[in-house]
């Protein structure tokens, strides 16, 4: 079995240090290799269910295409990465639609893939929702998606499990899946999500809400297909955090559920792909402030926004020959204005101009966060499969930036 935790000291410096020099910075780089590991481990743990690969974790199409083939179904988010799993080659009936109050352009998308291909489950988290599929003709496969009051996560910005914005109360779901199965629809799943980077202490509430979800699939609902119990599965951001024990969750998984005649299924984004990136950058400017430099690099928070939207953590390694230059204290920033776009402080060797440094852990809601704020265009992204590497997404240029505008010259 592969190692549980790839750190940046794992990958391949003079590797990354050519692909800058190819392909320019910043660039993201993933792992198709590491990817497929992830998945192999998280498949081990729990054999007989299905894994659903939350897209919005990242959409490259290679990654996609590689969880295909490893045997993953899609869970995706919006109409977009619908489109994208199915142009990846997932078979319909292993996509399902999370219908989070879900724009009339999402539904009408979702309801005309269905009627192609009735194997598509669409979730509804509202009753509302779930009377719009109605009104479009939709009576296929539906999940409804709980809020079973217990949420978990790295930051209360990720937490869903007891926001009242995801999932129909759990003491109302009952009445809700009567209603629907008497309305003709083909009642398939219940879901629910605690939400985004679960370890540590949170994982006592993830059983909670697995243990309620039990409970209902038992009480209310026997005929379901599946119990889909969301993803969540943290992975360690800070060099000396530890993985999560992935067997012995998956068997306190399996414990909290209890008995139930359905299909478990999990639905990881992070855990599969994110130690499998590195965001690379280049060093622009060194400032002395005080005892500390402000080092300025090429990548932001339009770049990678984790730090500036959770104060999230990335370590950063420096790739360059940095010979005896010392270990310094250094303020890491990006070149967009607002002094947020900080991606933290760092002991670092002394960073000079020039200098190519890797951020880690970055293919998990990486690229996928990334905007054109400031006018910036967005990074390539290259992926690795062994000896060979492609762009899978280029790198955007100004023009792609002003692509929509009105009255660019060249539209
Ligand atoms: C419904 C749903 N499923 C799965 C995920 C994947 O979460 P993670 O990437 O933390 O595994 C998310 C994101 O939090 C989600 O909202
Ligand atoms: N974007 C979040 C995860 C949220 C997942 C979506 N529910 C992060 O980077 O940690």
């Amino acid at each position: 079995m592969s190692s549980a935790v790839w750190r940046l000291a794992d990958w391949d410096a003079g590797r990354l240090a050519e692909l800058a020099d190819t392909h320019g910075t910043p660039l993201y780089v993933q792992d198709l290799e590491r990817v497929r590991e992830n998945y192999a481990r998280m498949a081990d743990a729990f054999p007989e269910s299905e894994v659903m690969y939350a897209a919005k974790a990242n959409t490259a199409e290679a990654v996609l295409t590689t969880l295909v083939e490893a045997g993953a179904g899609i869970e995706c988010a919006s109409a977009g990465e619908v489109e994208r799993a199915l142009s990846a080659g997932a078979p319909p009936e292993r996509v399902q639609y999370t219908a989070v109050n879900p724009p009339a352009d999402d539904l009408d998308y979702a309801v005309r893939t269905a009627r192609e291909h009735p194997e598509l489950t669409i979730t509804a988290g509202a009753r509302d929702t779930i009377d719009r599929l109605a009104e479009r003709g939709f009576s296929g496969r539906l999940c409804l998606r709980v809020n079973p009051g217990v949420g978990a996560g790295h930051h209360e910005k990720v937490s869903t499990g007891a926001n009242a914005k995801f999932g129909v109360p759990i003491e109302r779901a009952p009445e809700l899946l009567a209603e629907a199965d008497e309305r003709g629809f083909d009642v398939v799943g219940i879901h629910a999500h605690a939400g985004s980077g679960i370890s540590g202490e949170d994982l006592a509430a993830h059983r909670e809400l697995v243990s309620r979800m039990g409970e209902l699939a038992r009480e209310t609902a026997p005929d379901l297909e599946f119990v889909d119990i969301g993803g969540g599965f943290g992975v360690p951001y800070r060099e000396d955090e530890e993985p999560l024990d992935l067997a012995a969750v998956a068997d306190a998984t399996r414990e909290a559920l209890g008995e139930v005649d359905a299909t478990l299924v999990v639905e990881p984004g992070r855990y599969l792909v994110a130690d499998a990136g590195v965001l690379l950058t280049r060093v622009n400017t060194v400032k002395p402030a005080g005892d500390e430099r402000v080092v300025g690099v090429d990548a932001g928070m339009t770049h990678l926004a984790r730090p500036a939207m959770y104060d999230a953590h990335h370590a950063i390694r420096s790739l360059a020959d940095t010979g005896d230059r010392g270990i310094v204290e250094a303020t890491v920033t990006g070149p967009i204005c607002e002094s947020g776009d900080v991606f933290g402080s760092y002991a670092l060797p002394n960073p000079a101009r020039g200098d190519l440094l890797a951020i880690g852990n970055a293919g998990a809601y990486g690229y996928e966060m990334a905007s054109q704020y400031n006018s910036r265009p967005r990074p390539a992204t290259v992926v690795l499969d062994g000896e060979e590497s492609a762009v899978d997404r280029r790198r955007e240029t100004i023009e792609d930036v002003m692509r929509l505008d009105r009255g660019a010259p060249w539209l």
